[in-house]
């Protein structure tokens, strides 16, 4: 490696150092090793650098992709290899025989998110890029190239975008092509908060998945991504995230955020709510239904599998284990509209889900859900009007009546029949 790494990189490989290690091959680790080092070497000498790296890893609210359980780590390492080098790379993904070819062309840096942004030679399907494992990367001799001028972008996936407007640029030659296609696809696409896109048939991957950018494409000569690495602690494996959040924060069952660690982020949120008027959440109190005939039906290892299969399933939410079988999940900016909405997709997604015991024989497994908004009703609270000070009493009685209002919705939930949402205002009426 003989130029200078800038700022950007450094925090790449900083990143791709951490999702390297567990996932790609030893031979493209190893190949990446110097570099690595040098990353760390760079970020020793920023405490700001630092400081924003751990940002990245540790916002739970993150634009940009985010791919599936480790795609994600892999397309770190992948797109690191090919923007450092500036060489097109072959890429050959786990279950498939063919070879995609990845042409870089450069990585812009929005806030939180790092977009990369490159061509595949192939009709690559988005869900592939999103959801397959990287088996191998290999370098190629052939120099990558920039988009053509006449480059036309096109929509190429419908789904939503929701981008911070500040920028930054990882290689000044490809600022213009990175700038427009960031506006392109910003102005063109829906903005919303998140979508869940379910991979269809072949490309199904056991486990939830989350896109929150898009890709493009040109006059299909060649189809152009924009990759982000998002929630990085929601996607990472758990060793990675106990690492990251500490052992005595994890439920060991599940590696979601325990019961304890949960009330602290919950107290958090409260208190954000207190300072900031515009500020709200929202709480879901997900509980499974009849989950102790499951057990009685299929054995408490199949109850166990089910248990960590949820966790899976709402990993990509601010989700706790709140108890035995209920899990607790903060919904930061919703509101009651927003949160049924969410609610609803965990719900049907895991009742249409196929569960199976271990003589693969289907169980029928579905949630209830209450949920309940702050400051909503709280606002006029006693606690709630006493301002800022952080006072733990008063955010520990705040936090106490959210919880028992979302547990009253979720009671109505179980009442009016299970597998079903409320909110706290249709249980006001229990
Ligand atoms: N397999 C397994 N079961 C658990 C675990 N933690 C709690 N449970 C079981 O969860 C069941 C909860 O049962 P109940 O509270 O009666 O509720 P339910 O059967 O889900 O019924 P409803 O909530 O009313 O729909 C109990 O049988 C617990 O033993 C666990 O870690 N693993």
């Amino acid at each position: 490696m003989d130029r200078e790494m800038t700022p950007e990189e450094a925090v790449l490989y900083h990143l791709a150092a951490r999702y390297l290690s567990l996932l790609l091959p030893r031979n493209v680790r190893d190949a990446l090793e110097p570099r690595f080092r040098k990353a760390e070497a760079v970020l020793g000498a920023s405490p700001e650098l630092v400081e924003w790296s751990k940002k990245v890893l540790l916002s739970s609210h993150w634009d940009g992709v985010l791919t599936s359980p480790g795609g994600l780590e892999a397309h770190a390492g992948l797109l690191s290899t090919a923007l450092y080098e500036s060489r097109k790379v072959w890429i050959e993904y786990e279950g498939k025989d063919e070879r995609v070819q990845f042409n870089p062309f450069g990585l812009v840096q929005r806030d939180r998110a790092l977009l990369a942004i490159g061509s595949y030679n192939q009709q690559a399907h988005p869900f592939m890029l999103a959801v397959r494992k990287i088996r191998n990367v290999q370098l190629t001799d052939e120099p990558a190239v920039s988009p053509p001028p006449d480059f036309e972008l096109q929509t190429f996936v419908d789904t939503q975008l929701n981008f911070p407007t500040s920028a930054g640029i990882f290689d000044d030659l490809q600022l213009e092509f990175a700038e427009s296609a960031y506006d392109y696809v910003r102005s063109h696409l829906l903005v919303a908060d998140e979508v869940t896109l379910d991979p269809p048939g072949e490309y199904a991957y056991p486990g939830y998945f989350r896109l929150r950018a898009s890709g493009v494409r040109d006059s299909l000569r060649f189809r152009q991504w924009l990759l982000g690495f998002g929630d990085a602690v929601r996607v990472l494996k758990p060793e990675v995230l106990r690492r990251e959040v500490g052992r005595a924060q994890l439920d060991g069952r599940t590696n979601l955020v325990n019961a304890a660690e949960f009330e602290r982020l919950l107290r958090r949120e409260i208190a954000r709510c207190r300072r900031d008027i515009s500020a709200r959440f929202c709480l879901l109190l997900l509980d499974l239904d009849h989950f102790k005939k499951i057990n009685d039906t299929h054995g408490h290892l199949a109850g166990d599998r089910v248990l960590e299969q949820l966790a899976l399933q709402i990993r990509a939410y601010d989700a706790s284990r709140y108890g035995g079988e209920e899990f607790a999940i903060l919904l930061p900016g919703a509101d009651v509209g927003a949160a049924v909405d969410i609610a609803e997709r965990i719900r049907t997604r895991i009742a249409a889900w196929p569960w199976e015991n271990a003589l693969d024989l289907p169980i029928a497994v579905t949630v209830s859900i209450g949920i309940a908004e702050f400051p909503g009703t709280f606002a006029k609270q006693a606690e709630f009007m006493q301002g800022d000070t952080p006072d733990g009493d008063c955010l520990a009685g705040l936090a106490k009546s959210v919880k028992a209002a979302a547990d009253r919705a979720l009671y109505q939930a179980k009442r009016n029949g299970r597998n079903r949402v409320a909110s706290f205002s249709d249980a006001e009426d229990v």
